[in-house]
C-alpha cells in the first residue's frame, strides 16, 4: 500500500500542469457519471467492468500522455496495475517508429476532432515474442464546453482472427499452385512457410520418401540451417533413425520431446546438437491408401511436446503434403509411359521428338558427329504370325536389351512401334572411328539365335545409317535419310547394312502410297466401322465413335494406324478427315431417321485438320448438309493436337463450341497428359486410354492413375469415358470408381453399319 502510494507520488510528480488538469477534469467526468449512478456501490460496478473488459480500453491527455488505461490494457504492455500507466507516453513503451506513427494519428484526431475507426495496427509489445495485430478506433474527448482534452482509445486483439484468415489464404494458395501444376520443391516449400508463420520458434521440413521407400531426400525445410539439411540428405528409415527416420519406418508420427535423451536419436544427437534443436515431431506423409510417401516435421529448441494447436498444423500439411506429392508422382508416371514403350521399356517416338532435336544442337556446338541407324527385324512378322504373340514380344523385349547394352550412356535405342528400333550414336570425338564397329556389333547382337520358350529363333535385320551434319542437318530430315537408307537394305535383299548416300529421292514414304491413298479418299475405298460406347450404370449406348477403315484393292483391308500417319504426313489427312466427317454425320441422320434414339457420333480430328483455318466452318457445313444437330457431334482430339499451337487451338475450339459441338480429349493418361490441357481448354468429355484401363484392376499403378484422372475430370466437370474396357474385372472398377461411360471389345468391337443398327434398335424395344 504504502509502496503503491509512493510509485503513484512518482507518476504524479511525472505529470504536465495541463495533464493534471485533465486528470482531474476526468475525475470529474467519473465522479458526475458515479453521480447519476447514485450509488457508489454503481460507481465500483463501472470501474470493475472497465477492467474487466477483455479489450483494450484507455484515456490519453493532448500530448497523447495515457491519464487512464484497464487493466488488460496496463497488462499486455507489461505494467502489474492499471495505476502504473498514468503519465507515460507511447514512447516509453514501445519502439521510437511505432510510437511516432500512434503519436502522429492521435494529434491528428485531436487537431481535425475526427475519429479514427477500426485501423488495423500490428504492435510489437514490450517482452512479445512476436507481434500482436490490433483492430483500434480513437475518438476525441471533449469537456463540457465541447474543447477537445484528449482521446479515448479502444482496441481488439485480433492476432488469432489474422493467423486464421492467413492460414485460409495459404491453404487456398496452395492448392491452385497444386492444380497449376508448379514445381513440388516450390510448393512444399511455402506449405512450410504457410505452417511456420503460424508458430513462435519452430522450424520446420518435409522429407520425401524414395522409390523404394527406403531413404529420406530433402523436400523443403526454408529455415532449417542448410548444413543440418544436408547431413540428413539420403538417411536410410528405421526403427531408430531420429524423429523422421522412425515415423517414415512406422508410418505413424514420432513425437520427441527431448533429442538428447530420447533414444531413438541415440545415433544422431551429435550431429543435431550443434544447431540447438531440442524437440522434433515428425508425422508421415501418406497417400489415401497409407503408403507413405515422405515426413512432415517441425523442430523447436525447447524441451517440450507439442500443442493441440501445433498438432492440428501438422495434420494440415502432411494433408496437403500428400496431395502435392501424389499429384507429381502421378503426372511422373504418365510422362513416363508417354515416352516409354510398355513392352521394352525403351524410351519411344515421342521420347526421341524431345530429346534428338538437343542432341543434335550440342553436337553442333561441340563439332561432334551423331549418327542414326533405323533397325527393322527382317523376319518378326513370321515369327509373330508362326509362334504367336507371346514369342513375338520375347524377341522384342530380347533384342532390346541386347541393344540397350551395345550403347554408352551418351547414346539412345529407341522403339519406334512395331519391330522398328532406332539407335542415336553420339561420336566421342570428330574422328570417331568407333562408329562403324559399333553398327556392326548392333547388327551382330540382333543377329545372334534368340533361345525363347519356344524354342530358338534367328532374327535378322536391315539397318539404316545417317550422320549428322553429312545426311541431315535436322532431326527430320537425318531421320527420313536413314529411314531410306533402311528401305534399300530391305530391297537389297535384306540383314544388311546401308548407309544414306544422298541420291537425292525425294523424303519421305516411298513413292506410290501417297498416290494410292489419294486414290482411296478420291476413290470408293474408305469406309466407317462403328463402336458402341455405353453407360456403365445402366449398359445402354449413349454414343458411337466413327472409325476409318481403308479397303486396299491389293492388300485388303487396311487398319488406321497403317496409313492415319501417312495421311498426317502428306497433308492428305483433310480431305480424308473431312470425307470421315460427312460420312459421320451422314449415318447419324440416318439413324435418326430410322426413328432411333439418338446418341452422340464421335469422329476422330487430327492434329493438320484442326489446324486447318477452315475446319469449323466444315463442321458447320457438314452439320447443315446431313440436317444433324449439333450436340450430336462430339471431335475427339488428342493433347498433342492442342498443345501443339495452344493459342490457335484453343481459338479453334471455341469457334467449334460457338457451332454446338462436343469436344473430347482423347486418350488421356497415354501422352503427356497434364492437368493444363484439361483447364486450358474447353473440353466436355475426357476419354482415358485404353494402356490405362488395360492394366486395370491388377496393376497398382494404373490403379492409381485411373482413379485420380477419373476425380480430376470430375473436379473438372468433365465427364469420363474408359477405353478398350475388355473384361467384367475392369468393369466393376470403373463402376466402383464412378467412370461414367465406357467403350471397348466387351461390348462391342467396331462393326459395320448395319450391325451398328441393330444394336440401336436392340435397345429402342
Ligand atoms: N485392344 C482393344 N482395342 C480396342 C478396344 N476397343 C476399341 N479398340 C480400338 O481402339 C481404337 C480406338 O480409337 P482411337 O483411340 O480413337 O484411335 C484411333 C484413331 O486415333 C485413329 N483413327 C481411326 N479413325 C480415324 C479417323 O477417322 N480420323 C483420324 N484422324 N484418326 C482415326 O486410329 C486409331 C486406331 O483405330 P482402330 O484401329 O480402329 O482402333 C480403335 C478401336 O478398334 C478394346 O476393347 N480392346
Amino acid at each position: 500500500m504504502h509502496e503503491a502510494s509512493a510509485r503513484q507520488r512518482e507518476s504524479d510528480d511525472f505529470l504536465t500542469a495541463e495533464t493534471r488538469r485533465f486528470v482531474a477534469a476526468t475525475e470529474a467526468m467519473m465522479a458526475s457519471t458515479a453521480h447519476h449512478l447514485s450509488e457508489g456501490v454503481e460507481n465500483l460496478r463501472l470501474k470493475a467492468i472497465i477492467h474487466e473488459l477483455p479489450d483494450f480500453l484507455y484515456v490519453k491527455d493532448r500530448d497523447s500522455r495515457f491519464v487512464f488505461a484497464n487493466a488488460v490494457t496496463a497488462a499486455s504492455l507489461g505494467l502489474r496495475r492499471a495505476e502504473e500507466i498514468a503519465g507515460k507516453r507511447d514512447f516509453d513503451l514501445f519502439d521510437f517508429e511505432a510510437a511516432r506513427r500512434h503519436f502522429d494519428i492521435e494529434q491528428q484526431i485531436m487537431a481535425t476532432g475526427q475519429a479514427r475507426i477500426d485501423m488495423e495496427e500490428t504492435v510489437v509489445l514490450p517482452g512479445s515474442p512476436r507481434p500482436v495485430c490490433r483492430l483500434t478506433s480513437k475518438i476525441p474527448l471533449r469537456n463540457e464546453r465541447g474543447e477537445i482534452v484528449g482521446l479515448i482509445g479502444v482496441s481488439r486483439d485480433i492476432t488469432e482472427r489474422k493467423l486464421q484468415e492467413d492460414l485460409h489464404r495459404g491453404q487456398a494458395k496452395l492448392l491452385e499452385m497444386i492444380a497449376r501444376n508448379e514445381p513440388l520443391p516450390m510448393i512444399l516449400e511455402a506449405l512450410v512457410l504457410m505452417i511456420e508463420a503460424q508458430l513462435t520458434g519452430i522450424d520446420g521440413s518435409v522429407l520425401l520418401l524414395d522409390s523404394e521407400g527406403t531413404r529420406l531426400y530433402h523436400g523443403a525445410a526454408p529455415n532449417l540451417p542448410g548444413g543440418y539439411s544436408r547431413l540428413i540428405d539420403g538417411v536410410t528409415i528405421g526403427p531408430k533413425v531420429g524423429s523422421c527416420g522412425t515415423a517414415a519406418w512406422r508410418g505413424q508420427p514420432v513425437i520427441v520431446e527431448d533429442v538428447m535423451s530420447d533414444p531413438l536419436w541415440e545415433d544422431f544427437r551429435a550431429l543435431v546438437a550443434p544447431f540447438g534443436f531440442r524437440s522434433c515431431w515428425s508425422t508421415p506423409i501418406a497417400t489415401s491408401e497409407n503408403n507413405v510417401l515422405g515426413t512432415f516435421a517441425l523442430y523447436s529448441r525447447e524441451v517440450r511436446r507439442p500443442t493441440e494447436h501445433e498438432m492440428r498444423l501438422v495434420a494440415l500439411a502432411t494433408h496437403i503434403a500428400g496431395i502435392a506429392i501424389e499429384r507429381k508422382r502421378v503426372d511422373d508416371r504418365i510422362h513416363f509411359m508417354a515416352h516409354h514403350d510398355d513392352l521394352t521399356g525403351l524410351p519411344n517416338r515421342a521420347f526421341l521428338k524431345e530429346r534428338l532435336a538437343g542432341i543434335l544442337d550440342q553436337a553442333r556446338r561441340n563439332n561432334r558427329k551423331v549418327t542414326v541407324a533405323y533397325i527393322d527385324l527382317d523376319n518378326f512378322k513370321d515369327v509373330n504370325d508362326g509362334r504367336g504373340h507371346a514369342a513375338g514380344d520375347e524377341v522384342l523385349k530380347e533384342i532390346a536389351t541386347r541393344m540397350a547394352n551395345c550403347i554408352r550412356a551418351s547414346d539412345m535405342v529407341v522403339r519406334l512401334g512395331g519391330d522398328e528400333f532406332l539407335v542415336v550414336l553420339v561420336h566421342q570425338s570428330s574422328h570417331d572411328a568407333g562408329i562403324a564397329r559399333r553398327l556392326r556389333d548392333l547388327q551382330k547382337a540382333i543377329n545372334r539365335p534368340i533361345h525363347g520358350a519356344s524354342g530358338e529363333i534367328a532374327i535378322t535385320s536391315s539397318i539404316g545409317v545417317a550422320a549428322f551434319p553429312v545426311d541431315g542437318a535436322t532431326s527430320e530430315e537425318l531421320l527420313a535419310n536413314a529411314d531410306r537408307a533402311m528401305y534399300r537394305a530391305k530391297q537389297l535383299g535384306r540383314n544388311t547394312l546401308q548407309h544414306h548416300d544422298g541420291d537425292g529421292a525425294p523424303l519421305g514414304m516411298p513413292l506410290g502410297e501417297h498416290e494410292e491413298l489419294h486414290q482411296a479418299i478420291t476413290g470408293d475405298q474408305l469406309f466407317l466401322e462403328y463402336q458402341p460406347q455405353v453407360d456403365v450404370a445402366t449398359g445402354r449406348i449413349t454414343g458411337i465413335e466413327a472409325l476409318v477403315r481403308w479397303n486396299h484393292p491389293a492388300k485388303g483391308r487396311v487398319p488406321p494406324v497403317n496409313f492415319i500417319p501417312l495421311a498426317e504426313e502428306t497433308g492428305l489427312i483433310v480431305p480424308l478427315g473431312l470425307w470421315v466427317l460427312n460420312e459421320a454425320c451422314r449415318q447419324a441422320r440416318a439413324w435418326q431417321d430410322m426413328g432411333l434414339a439418338p446418341v452422340t457420333i464421335a469422329v476422330n480430328v487430327s492434329a493438320k485438320q484442326f489446324a486447318d483455318p477452315d475446319f469449323a466452318s466444315h463442321v458447320a457445313e457438314a452439320l447443315e448438309r446431313h440436317r444433324l444437330q449439333s450436340h450430336w457431334l462430339e471431335l475427339e482430339v488428342t493433347e498433342s493436337v492442342v498443345m501443339q499451337d495452344a493459342e490457335r487451338a484453343l481459338a479453334m475450339m471455341e469457334s467449334l463450341r460457338a457451332i454446338g459441338v462436343r469436344l473430347s480429349i482423347d486418350d488421356f493418361g497415354s501422352g503427356y497428359s497434364s492437368l493444363a490441357a484439361l483447364k486450358t481448354f474447353p473440353f466436355d468429355r475426357l476419354k482415358m486410354d485404353r494402356s490405362l484401363v488395360e492394366a486395370l484392376p491388377g496393376d497398382k499403378t494404373a490403379v492409381a492413375i485411373a482413379s485420380a484422372v477419373i476425380s480430376l475430370a470430375q473436379t473438372l466437370k468433365l465427364s469420363v469415358l474408359a477405353e478398350g474396357v475388355e473384361t467384367d474385372a475392369q468393369m466393376d472398377f470403373l463402376r466402383q470408381a464412378r467412370c461414367e461411360e465406357a467403350q471397348g471389345y466387351r461390348f462391342s468391337r467396331p462393326v459395320s453399319p448395319e450391325a451398328a443398327t441393330l444394336l440401336l434398335q436392340a435397345q429402342s424395344i
